[in-house]
């Protein structure tokens, strides 16, 4: 008899028995007392809102802008009632960074995991936080994110969990950009001939708050920007952050701009980087961090200045030639007023070009040791070349030559069932050219529209290296942040110009960042690695809103055959509902 088996059987051993058999009793009831469900009830409708003390309409979630903050527990259900007060428009709501494991159709995404959600219905969003960490959630049709719908979602450790780092108070910061047009008039002018390009944010907004044709820190400027007098209660008065001297304070910085890419910097401070789309890093410390759309990063900021003052935080463009102010607030040590404003000058921020700089705080970003790491082995490679191109003289951005187009029926259902006829059947290419010459703009511009997929085995190791390339005009290349739904990825490694088999032998498969959005340099490449191993139809795309809009993304899926039952609610328009109709008992 083996020693476990004695232990079994033996009466001896009767009682630790039962001891044994209390104890992991115990442990199930307080895990699952300690996870709960965690209810919203939700409207979504446009509000009349000065952001940056100029009036406009927002879309903001029960009369607020931004949207309430979800503050939650590992392991707890989130649970969103959502009631679509728009007038005439759909919506939907995209939980950045969750995976939604097992709940595919929860993902928020308009013609891909449900279809929009149509004014005065309800749709409920139920789904798991499985991680502690810092995200966002974000309207995810049209371009409804720059019209103002999102909102922060933070996801603390589990009962009795520790954060691998120490820190005495907390403080969010929610950043995004601003225009005046609207963003019906922006969506008009993108799918124009000729083109209208959306131009400069006219402010950048700390927590929904900026100020546009005034300047807080006016007085060091030697421009001709006037001084902001703000009344305190404004909307757009600037969000100043109280802390107290000699303590630690965790920054939980998320980006949900339509098209800036940023960097922040905070006067006179330094900050330890920690974490980044909901993973910890081994930590370091910068000046200044650049920080892209989707992206979310926790740096630590020890209040140790000189206690009498308070201090910058500015929030500044990069990567295009800045129109914009800094956006700025002020970090307030107690027991200064609020209103004292600092007295040293703005902390510098990089050019807007210093792409050197960009890239060597990139370098820096590793995860944690004994955080989980990649496969050594991928079973298939997918190059996807972004271009700017034109389809009929109408300006677009395309992935091998193929400008995404969403159908009208969710492919969630549309797959799920097998409708034909939902979406292009055909799978678009998984590489292009090797003649084609990434330093120039395209010789042929023309693409074409395209609804395929990229379809992938469950549990293969996917790697996509995402490849930069010229725009239409000469000399320009844009910064891309890329965002993939349902998964964290594997940052393998990041070069310059055209990708070679050569170069994987430079990933970095021993201490890679997982995370969930990824920026591919101008003229440069980016390979990240993930395993398909979460049913679902999922997204993957640039997160500048209008470049999404212009076709710049694709879509994956794995293992539908897997799930289940796909509620009703999220599938009933289109094929799917027509089918669903005429088949109640589905
Ligand atoms: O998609 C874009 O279009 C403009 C420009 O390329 C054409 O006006 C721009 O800066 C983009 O990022």
């Amino acid at each position: 008899m083996s020693p476990f088996s004695f232990f079994l059987v033996h009466p001896c051993f009767k009682a630790l028995r039962a001891l044994l058999i209390l104890c992991c009793f115990s442990v199930l009831i307080q895990f699952t007392l300690a996870s709960k469900a965690r209810h919203f009830k939700w409207e979504v409708g446009y509000l009349f809102w000065s952001p940056d003390c100029v009036e406009n309409v927002v879309m903001g979630i029960n009369g607020q802008f931004p949207g309430p903050t979800i503050r939650a527990k590992a392991g707890d259900t989130i649970v969103v009632e959502l009631t679509n007060k728009l007038h005439t428009e759909g919506v939907v709501i995209h939980w950045h960074g969750i995976r939604q494991l097992g709940t595919p159709w929860a993902d928020g995404t308009a013609s891909i995991s449900q279809c929009v959600i149509n004014p005065e219905e309800t749709f409920v969003y139920r789904f798991k936080v499985d991680k502690a960490g810092t995200y966002f959630y974000h309207g995810h049709y049209g371009m409804q994110r720059s019209a103002g719908l999102y909102g922060s979602l933070i996801v603390d450790v589990a009962e009795g969990e520790k954060e691998p780092f120490h820190y005495d108070g907390e403080i969010n910061l929610l950043l995004s950009d601003w225009w005046h047009q609207s963003v019906h008039d922006q969506e008009v002018g993108l799918s124009s001939n000729p083109f209208r390009w959306i131009g400069e944010p006219q402010s950048l907004l700390i927590n929904g708050r900026g100020q546009f044709n005034c300047s807080l820190a006016a007085h060091f400027s030697n421009s001709s920007s006037i001084q902001c007098k703000i009344r305190g209660n404004a909307q757009c008065a600037p969000p100043r952050l109280h802390v107290l001297p000699n303590k630690t304070y965790r920054l939980r910085v998320a980006s949900t701009t339509s098209l800036a890419s940023l960097n922040l910097a905070v006067g006179n401070h330094k900050m330890v980087v920690v974490e980044a789309d909901g993973n910890y890093l081994q930590p370091f410390a910068v000046d200044d961090m650049d920080i892209y759309s989707g992206e979310t990063y926790s740096v630590l900021i020890t209040t140790d200045q000189n206690p009498s003052m308070n201090y910058w935080v500015s929030v500044s463009v990069r990567g295009r030639h800045p129109q914009t102010p800094p956006g700025l607030t002020i970090l307030n040590y107690h027991p200064n007023s609020p209103s004292k404003l600092p007295t040293s000058p703005l902390p510098v921020s990089p050019r807007w070009d210093d792409y050197v700089h960009s890239k060597s705080f990139t370098n820096k970003i590793l995860a944690l040791q004994g955080s989980p790491r990649p496969p050594v082995h991928y079973n298939r490679q997918v190059f996807l070349l972004n271009t700017q191109n034109k389809i009929n003289g109408y300006t677009k951005w395309s992935i091998n030559n193929i400008s995404l187009v969403l159908p009208a029926t969710p492919y969630l259902g549309s797959i799920k069932f097998g409708l034909k006829g939902a979406f292009d059947h055909k799978s678009p290419p998984e590489n292009f050219s090797n003649h084609y010459d990434v330093m120039r703009p395209p010789i042929n511009p023309n693409s074409t529209h395209g609804s395929g997929i990229y379809k992938f085995n469950f549990n293969s190791t996917v790697d996509v290296i995402l490849q930069n390339a010229n725009a239409l005009s000469e000399n320009v290349s844009e910064i891309h942040p890329w965002h993939l739904h349902g998964h964290d990825f594997w940052v393998l490694g990041y070069g310059e110009g055209k990708f070679s088999e050569k170069d994987v032998k430079k990933f970095n498969l021993k201490n890679p960042p997982l995370r969930n959005s990824v920026v591919i340099f101008p003229y440069g490449w980016t390979a990240i690695r993930f395993v398909a191993d979460n049913p679902g139809v999922w997204a993957f795309h640039c997160h500048i809103e209008p470049h999404l809009h212009m076709g710049m993304g694709v879509v994956f899926s794995e293992g539908i055959e897997r799930i289940k039952k796909i509620p009703n609610e999220a599938l009933g328009c289109g094929l799917t509902g027509k089918m669903l109709m005429n088949n109640p008992h589905t």
